[in-house]
């Protein structure tokens, strides 16, 4: 990792004189030890370990999510060698902003851009995760990288009722930049794209505000745009067996750099509001199979109550309707198929056709096989979820995200690119 970068707000402690070129390095130093006398501050989430971090840590309140195209010319050599290179760069940056330090690189020269955008100077880490992903579309011929390609990273099916925009949709890489700030997620992604400029292009990118599923015991469940809460039988992050049977990839791989990595699925999900928000009460808590104050199943009072799809009202239906949303997503109903979500509400101003807001749920889910998890559920519910009148998928991407990143010094997909 490069040596000369400071932590954010030492940075900003500086002042003028260091940022007009007049520091020595020395002090720049200094600043950067400062920023490592806690041991674990309780902003920060590690960069390094088994697993990237963004998938079972806690869901911040922001996301900023961004998809690259590569660039680089020349043979399929030279072309992963150049993926390979910046991956080490792109390694290495994100290490430094997640424990709120600038890009590496820092430069006090007058006639050269700064290394950092510097839109997050003087903000704390604010728990930012940055997590990595490859594209379905990275194990084409451009690379010679089709041999390493995992059968779980298959091209998801048409999945109706979609109607994917090509330009919200796909991306050689992804990162999912999480934090509880929304200029520290953005300065992510944005500079992440600059760093790279040689060799990538942004494809597509979707603020998110508003986490839409907790994914541990500890945080209140949020709500949607809908009004209701989601995520109160979401897997949780700290339960280890759940993450293992379901959400890491384990040794039945047939990749074995993809060991200890997850595929994430992205879906841009835009909701029809102004028809949803004049729905009256009783058909909305149909329509999820909730109550929507409480959260309670329909066949409960309390929030964490298991819901009981057997039960039947005094008219002999079934309480849970069979098309309410948790009836059909419900792992006790699908052979046991459970995902780990963690998406974003978005509001994008409004979508010109029709002159209705354009907003909804980035839905990101994290899975050991999509084949087997995202595609069997969203099949089903494609076909028969009453939340159908209200949503449609507009942008979609799937993306292979690799193990973490062990140790300063190695970078992200380091075994694919050996
Ligand atoms: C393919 C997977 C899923 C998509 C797409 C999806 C879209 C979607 N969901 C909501 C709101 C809620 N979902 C809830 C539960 C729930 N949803 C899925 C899967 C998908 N949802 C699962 C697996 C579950 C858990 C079901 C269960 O075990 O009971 C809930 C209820 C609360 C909860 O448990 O989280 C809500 C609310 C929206 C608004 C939406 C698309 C816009
Ligand atoms: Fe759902």
């Amino acid at each position: 990792m490069g040596e000369r970068h400071h932590s954010r707000r030492g940075l900003l402690a500086l002042g003028g004189a260091a940022l007009a070129g007049g520091a020595a390095a020395g002090t720049l130093t200094g600043c950067r030890s400062d920023s490592h006398t806690t041991a674990a501050p309780a902003d920060r989430v590690p960069f390094y370990g088994t697993h990237q971090a963004g998938i079972a840590t806690p869901a911040q309140d922001r996301l900023a999510f961004a998809t690259y195209d590569i660039t680089a010319t020349g043979s399929a050599q030279e072309k992963r060698a150049a993926l390979r290179t910046l991956l080490r760069t792109w390694t290495a940056a994100a290490a430094a902003m997640t424990q709120g330090r600038t890009v590496p690189g820092d430069n006090t020269d007058l006639n050269a851009p700064p290394a950092d955008t510097g839109e997050a100077y003087g903000l704390p880490p604010a728990n930012l995760t940055i997590t990595f992903g490859l594209g379905t579309s990275l194990f084409d011929d451009r690379f010679g990288l089709a041999d390493r390609r995992p059968a779980a990273l298959a091209d998801l099916p048409h999945l109706p009722p979609a109607d994917l925009d090509p330009d919200r949709s796909g991306g050689d890489l992804a990162i999912q930049a999480c934090a509880d700030d929304p200029l520290v997620a953005f300065h992510a992604i944005r500079n992440l794209a600059r760093i790279g400029r040689d060799t990538v292009v942004m494809r597509w990118s979707q603020l998110g505000f508003g986490k839409a599923a907790s994914n541990g015991a500890d945080q209140q469940t949020p709500r949607n745009l809908m009004g209701f809460k989601d995520g109160t039988r979401n897997i949780h992050g700290d339960d280890t067996a759940l993450m293992d049977q379901h959400v890491w990839v384990g040794k039945e791989t047939d990749q074995t750099w993809m060991r200890g990595g997850s595929y994430l699925v992205a879906r841009r999900i835009q909701m029809r509001i102004e028809g949803w928000d004049r729905d009256y009460l009783a058909d909305q808590q149909n329509v999820f199979g909730r109550y929507k104050y409480s959260g309670a199943p329909l066949t409960g009072s309390k929030e964490f109550d298991t819901p009981d799809f057997k039960a039947k009202g005094a008219d002999g239906q079934p309480v849970i309707p069979a098309k309410a949303h948790i009836r059909l997503a419900a792992h006790e109903n699908n052979g046991g198929i459970r995902i780990l979500r963690r998406g974003y509400s978005f509001t994008d101003g409004i979508v010109a056709a029709s002159g209705e807001l354009d907003a909804g749920l980035f839905f990101i889910a994290f899975q050991k096989d999509p084949r087997e998890q995202f595609v069997a559920l969203q099949r089903k519910l494609g076909m028969n979820d009453a939340l159908n009148e209200y949503i449609q998928h507009v942008g979609s991407g799937l993306f292979a995200c690799p193990p973490g990143v062990t140790a300063p010094g190695r970078s992200w997909a380091e075994e694919l690119l050996a």
